[in-house]
């Protein structure tokens, strides 16, 4: 789908990151006030808070409901802050609407239900807002694209998605690991798309929220969501990956803002110089694996005469482990080379299961 996007926030110079931070959740009116004072005249574009909380499970604090749109809207009056919220169905749009909340989001929860972003967008009908959408708790690009396009097909035009990580069963440092690649893919299929961090829901935690916030940066992404409570460590939700407001304007202090590029000739014609050299190189790398296959079907043609299987997990294991060690010592990463060399080796299968099983390869 043909999708023309306009800038999410009219007055904000091109270029420069959406920044948007603020609680978890509204708790009281005073905790609303409190952080949004604390954060007031410092470059913050938008004041968040979730009004309505999904929770994994029943019983945790589930947001304090239309009562605290009031409080965002004395956050508006009483800082001059524009105010975003999380909106899941249609009561939530029109109390959202009905209480001039500026920007509104769809959730993780929200966006991996077609059905829940179909209600969204039949309530969006007609009204002129901007629509972050967060991507969907797994990482299924396609469900966040689709997303997109329902929201898109109501005429919202103003469109910015949230990455905030995806869900992950194994050992990792983060609450929801980060998978860059969906949101260079993004990126990618749609360059006028404003993409936004969330480090505190890829984080969960407080100690890693620059570094992370810093990548996205260095990956051209086009601002960042903080989790702001004045009292992190009681906050009524999300207590590990809030900051206080003074600590989160000390991290952005050090945030290096990037710019997508620039017209210096002489930063230009070098990089065009430098990025000339890696056309070559992966030309080579193309033509050296194109002849590996050729190799591969060689042996697959032995194999098919004296009827041998195509995996050989000892030869493979002796590949891997050398590569590994080889590609240390040429700084590249344990992972890195796994996945391409796993990738290699499952071309050379593919190309050896062709000849093998190709029309008239018994004879
Ligand atoms: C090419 C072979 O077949 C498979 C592919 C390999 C490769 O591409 O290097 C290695 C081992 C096998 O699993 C082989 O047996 O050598």
């Amino acid at each position: 789908m043909d999708m023309k996007f306009q800038p999410l926030l009219q007055e904000k110079p091109e270029n420069k990151p959406i920044i948007i931070a603020g609680p978890c959740s509204a708790e009281t009116e005073q905790q609303v006030l409190q952080t949004a004072h604390g954060l007031a005249g410092k470059g913050v574009d938008l004041y968040r808070a979730g009004i309505w909380k999904p929770r994994t499970r029943p019983g945790a604090f589930e947001g304090v409901g239309t009562e605290g749109l009031k409080w965002l809207r004395r956050v508006k009056e009483e800082t001059g802050m524009k105010v975003t919220t999380e909106v899941a169905n249609t009561q939530h749009v029109f109390e959202a609407l009905k209480h001039q909340i500026d920007v509104l989001w769809l959730g993780a929860r929200t966006t991996v239900n077609p059905f829940s972003v179909q209600e969204v967008a039949d309530a969006l009908k007609g009204v002129d807002i901007p629509v972050l959408i967060k991507n969907p708790i797994n990482p299924d690009y396609k469900l966040w694209v689709g997303a997109i396009e329902r929201i898109y097909k109501a005429g919202i035009t103003k469109i910015g998605v949230i990455h905030r990580g995806f869900s992950y069963h194994g050992e990792t440092k983060y609450r929801n690991v980060p998978r860059w690649q969906l949101a260079i893919d993004l990126k990618r299929e749609f360059p006028d798309l404003p993409i936004i961090c969330d480090n505190s829901h890829i984080c969960g935690r407080r100690d890693i929220l620059l570094p992370v916030a810093q990548k996205a940066l260095d990956l051209n992404f086009d601002g960042i969501m903080t989790e702001v409570h004045p009292d992190p460590d009681n906050a009524w939700s999300d207590a590990a990956q809030q900051i206080t407001p003074s600590q989160y304007l000390e991290l952005k202090e050090k945030l290096v803002f990037r710019l997508p590029t620039t017209d210096d000739m002489e930063f230009l014609e070098n990089l065009e110089h430098l990025r000339h050299e890696i056309d070559e190189l992966d030309e080579e790398l193309l033509n050296l694996l194109g002849a590996r296959m050729k190799l591969a079907e060689r042996i697959g043609e032995y194999k098919q005469r004296n009827n041998i299987s195509i995996l050989q997990a000892s030869r493979w294991n002796e590949i891997l482990e050398r590569a590994v060690i080889k590609g240390k010592m040429k700084g590249l990463s344990e992972e890195f080379v796994t996945v391409l060399l796993k990738a290699v080796h499952q071309e050379s299968i593919n190309h050896q299961e062709k000849v093998m099983n190709a029309p008239g390869a018994e004879a």
